[in-house]
């Protein structure tokens, strides 16, 4: 099975095309591979949370997640977010499922931060991909919001770049994480440019320059995870020009490619 986990960040959602969806509905008709979505929807739990005066705050792009932060993610991204990205697949003539870690145990989590200081962010441990096979075997095409239980039964919060790493390992699939910029971008010498690839030593030292900061830490280094964990490629893509996903398929120049150490490097 040629899967492409495809992570629609937040920041990207609210703006994306219709064709958007058609492209990925067209991958799976034409069996080019097998999307698999899973989102994030981190803006939209910052407005419900400003709504209820309960902001959060985030270290190293990871949200602080208390109990009240826990039930608003859930509810923003089980519900609403979830069901629009459902929605909009079907319109675009897809047969899409959307489910949460929840159901079926499909994420099964473990906390990231053992000294509780990140609170309810759990980190994937087990993907209980029995229920994603089912999906796509029927012809559809799974929505995973990314809220994970433990074996006790205690829902987690989990970083959406880092579902989609998990659920692509599982899978052994491709992963293609969809952000609102065309990849990492640097300014060199007054000039931005879009890196096209990234080994792990060099993700690393844009980390602790602070090059790469915010939602692009979890990004990255769910890409390298990944990739050192069964992921057959993790790509940075922008939403936007939904080309990019196409043109990332064929073999074209698109985004930022997150690889092993390798030879050469070039912007
Ligand atoms: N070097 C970088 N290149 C591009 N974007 C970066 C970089 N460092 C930080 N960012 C930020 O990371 C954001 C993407 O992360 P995030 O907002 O969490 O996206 P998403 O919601 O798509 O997961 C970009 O919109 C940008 O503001
Ligand atoms: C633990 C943690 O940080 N969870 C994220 C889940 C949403 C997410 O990842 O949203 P984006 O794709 O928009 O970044 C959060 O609460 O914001």
């Amino acid at each position: 099975m040629n899967v492409l986990v495809l992570k629609i960040g937040g920041s990207v959602l609210a703006k994306l095309p219709d064709s958007f969806y058609k492209m990925v509905v067209e991958l799976k008709h034409s069996r080019i591979c097998e999307p698999v979505i899973v989102h994030g929807g981190g803006p939209d739990i910052n407005r419900i949370l400003r709504e209820l005066e309960a902001e959060s705050t985030f270290v190293d792009g990871l949200r602080v997640t208390t109990n009240e932060v826990l039930d608003v993610a859930e509810m923003v991204m089980s519900g609403s977010v979830n069901k629009k990205i459902v929605t909009n697949l079907q319109k675009a003539e897809g047969s899409a499922i959307g489910l949460s870690g929840v159901d079926g145990s499909l994420l099964q989590v473990a906390p990231l931060d053992p000294t509780g200081a990140l609170g309810f962010v759990g980190e994937v441990i087990h993907v209980n991909e029995k229920w994603l096979d089912l999906i796509i075997q029927n012809a559809g095409i799974p929505v995973i919001s990314p809220i994970g239980i433990d074996a006790s039964g205690q829902r987690y919060n989990i970083n959406g770049d880092m579902a989609a790493a998990a659920v692509a390992q599982s899978l052994k699939g491709k992963l293609a994480l969809i952000s609102d910029i065309p990849g990492v971008m640097e300014t060199i010498e007054g000039k931005q440019v879009v890196h096209k690839e990234l080994t792990e030593k060099q993700v690393k030292e844009k980390i602790a320059s602070g090059v790469i900061h915010g939602g692009m830490i979890p990004k990255v280094n769910s890409a390298l995870k990944g990739l050192s964990k069964g992921v057959k490629e993790s790509v940075i893509l922008n939403g936007l020009t939904p080309n990019d996903v196409k043109d990332y398929l064929e073999g074209k120049e698109a985004g930022t490619k997150v690889i092993q150490e390798k030879e050469a490097y070039h912007v």
